[in-house]
């Protein structure tokens, strides 16, 4: 198991009203799997995804990620946490404008303090997942969007993250886009990482392992049908 909630959630107080974010929920996220998380907007999946990538301490109940109680822990031990465990993906893809493929891609690694053969080597390695190797040395802006983030999936995964966590990655995608990121999120699941997704797109469904709804704060695994 690479995560687990019990009883967690998040609430704000904003003047005099306090907003539960996210309701008392207990979930476990295993390695191997591809969790969809899917409900209306403002109903908390991405408060969800925040507790999932230690970015929000728990306002109540417990958290472990990677066996690390995060309650307990310090706000730099969940950055080095974050950076060594967790890799991100975000909708927009983030990458940086001035920087090619390949540095976008070893950045993390650069955080980390990697020897720059050793990060020549991984990004290399990182670059063949996605089959993006022959546009390392171009710009984002000389990318498609499915390029883009197959570049940004790339950059999360150099770190060799146990937990790749992804808020709407397909969203900014063509259809054949969306099944190349998704196939290469679920070929990471299958390969033992941990795979989270937040999602509005119901096409998503059927690269998932796992399907948790979220609905108004109330986090709820609906059971996928099985196809006959
Ligand atoms: N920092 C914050 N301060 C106050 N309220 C917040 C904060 N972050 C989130 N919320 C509130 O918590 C609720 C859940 O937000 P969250 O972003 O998790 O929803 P979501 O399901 O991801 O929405 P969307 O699909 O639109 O991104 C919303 O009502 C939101 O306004």
């Amino acid at each position: 198991m690479i995560a687990e909630l019990k009883g967690a959630g998040k609430q704000y107080q904003t003047g005099d009203q306090t907003i539960v974010a996210l309701q008392a929920t207990t979930l476990k996220l295993n390695e191997g799997e591809l969790m969809l998380i899917i409900g209306p907007s403002g109903s908390g999946k991405t408060t969800l995804l925040s507790l999932l990538g230690c970015v929000i301490y728990p306002s109540f109940g417990d958290l472990w990620v990677d066996g690390k109680h995060i309650n307990d822990l310090k706000t730099n031990d969940l950055a080095k946490l974050r950076l060594n465990t967790i890799g991100f993906v975000f909708q927009s893809f983030n990458l940086l404008a001035p920087l090619n493929a390949e540095d976008n891609v070893g950045l993390p690694l650069k955080l980390q303090g990697v020897s720059s053969s050793e990060i020549k080597k991984r990004v290399q390695k990182a670059l063949e997942i996605v089959d993006m190797t022959d546009r390392r040395k171009n710009l984002p802006k000389e990318l498609s969007g499915g390029q883009q983030q197959r570049i940004a999936i790339a950059r999360a995964l150099v770190t060799n993250p146990k937990l790749i966590l992804c808020d709407e990655p397909t969203a900014s995608l063509d259809k054949d886009s969306l099944s190349i990121v998704m196939n290469e999120l679920r070929n990471l699941a299958r390969q033992g990482k941990s795979v989270a997704v937040v999602t509005h797109d119901p096409r998503l469904q059927e690269y998932a392992d796992r399907v948790v709804e979220v609905k108004n704060g109330f986090a709820a695994e609906i059971f996928k049908q099985q196809a006959h």
